[in-house]
């Protein structure tokens, strides 16, 4: 795991970040990343594959249960995200990163802001730079849309907002079916799920571009995390690139397993905050991004999450005298804090009887 680097990269610059748009001919010092090769990496094949479940299949829970238990992450297909909007979308992802770099800055994320083009917030964690661009929403897009597009910028926040609002839908499904799926009753999670509807659930879309790479060995797109949330939704274009780390078991060692990009599907995966909501039941699994040395990747998270004020707690009827509750309440906003200072200690500095922060 990474160690805090001398001098982290969200003190350089903005505009050094990506000289000449990732037009390299060889890999830079500043992107050159070392133990990227701590674990091997294994085609998607026999027990190595990542459940593919459709949402339609009458055996949906057992389903779910089974692969958040032994995954923590999954596919899905029959979710009603219609093809054409996600064509469109990534018409606009397009339309976003190959705009000028000085262009693209304009719309830079503020200090302390969540939205807006730039570095991930885990980037802070390393001295090297990561083989990407980013480019976050929360709330409205329209502020950096104009600062984009000033003369066009609504077909950008039409697509946007339209995605928005049918994965704030997908999401909150989602997360009722895999709270059901943990055994609890419909009563049990009306009382116990901390949204109550899709319209109060918060969320973030991260836009990820990974230009093709030269030497893809020697560098990553997005180095390795859990994610904060309760779950994610990932959309990815054509071009393979996620992976997520096994652990070690009977089939094998630790392993990076490559999550395949399935047509119309979205890749889901379980965040920390479901950790700790399933009191470790459902464990957040680490993933990453690698690159291509031909093509361009693009991929979409959709970070769905509870109300920013509302305290996320092990489920009560999930404890017992067996294993009581193992993680403090918290909130996202805080949760966000915390992972900001300590990145991948932030879940153990939850569990009670082990707080460091
Ligand atoms: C809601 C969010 C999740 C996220 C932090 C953020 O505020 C917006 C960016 C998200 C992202 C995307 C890349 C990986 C990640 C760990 C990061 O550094 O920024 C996630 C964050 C997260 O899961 O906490
Ligand atoms: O691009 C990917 O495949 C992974 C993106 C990701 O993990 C994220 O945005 O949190
Ligand atoms: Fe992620």
């Amino acid at each position: 795991m990474p160690s805090l680097p001398e001098k982290p990269v969200s003190n350089v610059p903005l505009q050094l970040h990506q000289p000449k748009n990732f037009r390299f001919d060889s890999v830079p010092e500043s992107h050159a990343w070392l133990d990227l090769h701590d674990h091997p990496t294994v085609d998607p094949t026999g027990p190595d594959t990542v459940p593919l479940i459709d949402l339609t299949d009458p055996k949906l829970t057992a389903k779910i249960s089974k692969a958040c238990e032994e995954w923590g992450v999954f596919q899905i297909t029959g979710h009603c995200i219609q093809p054409d909007l996600l064509t469109r979308l990534e018409a606009q992802i397009h339309r976003l990163f190959a705009l000028p770099a000085d262009r693209k800055l304009k719309a830079a994320k503020s200090p302390g802001d969540v939205s807006g083009y730039g570095l991930v917030p885990i980037s802070s964690f390393f001295s090297k730079l990561m083989w990407s661009e980013g480019f976050t929403i929360s709330g409205s897009p329209l502020h950096h849309a104009q600062k984009l597009w000033p003369d066009d910028y609504s077909s950008f926040c039409e697509v946007v907002e339209e995605f928005d609002n049918v994965m704030r839908q997908l999401g909150n499904k989602l997360l009722h079916v895999i709270l059901f799926s943990l055994g609890l009753s419909k009563e049990d999670i009306i009382r116990a799920c901390p949204v109550r509807d899709w319209h109060d659930m918060s969320a973030a879309v991260q836009l990820n571009s990974y230009p093709p790479c030269p030497d893809p060995e020697r560098t990553i797109g997005l180095a390795a995390h859990t994610d904060s949330s309760f779950l994610t939704l990932l959309y990815q274009n054509s071009v393979s690139g996620l992976q997520v780390l096994r652990p070690k078991d009977h089939t094998g060692p630790m392993r990076w397993v490559t999550v395949p990009p399935v047509p119309n599907t979205f890749t889901v995966n379980i965040g920390d905050l479901m950790h700790v909501l399933s009191n470790g039941r459902f464990r957040s699994v680490m993933h990453r991004a690698m690159v291509n040395p031909a093509k361009h990747r693009i991929s979409v998270g959709f970070f769905c999450g509870p109300p920013m004020d509302v305290k996320v707690g092990p489920i009560n009827k999930l404890t017992g005298p067996e294993r009581g509750p193992v993680y403090r309440p918290v909130t996202w906003q805080e949760y966000q804090r915390l992972r900001r200072k300590l990145f991948d200690k932030a879940l153990d500095a939850l569990k009670i009887g082990e707080e460091i922060a």
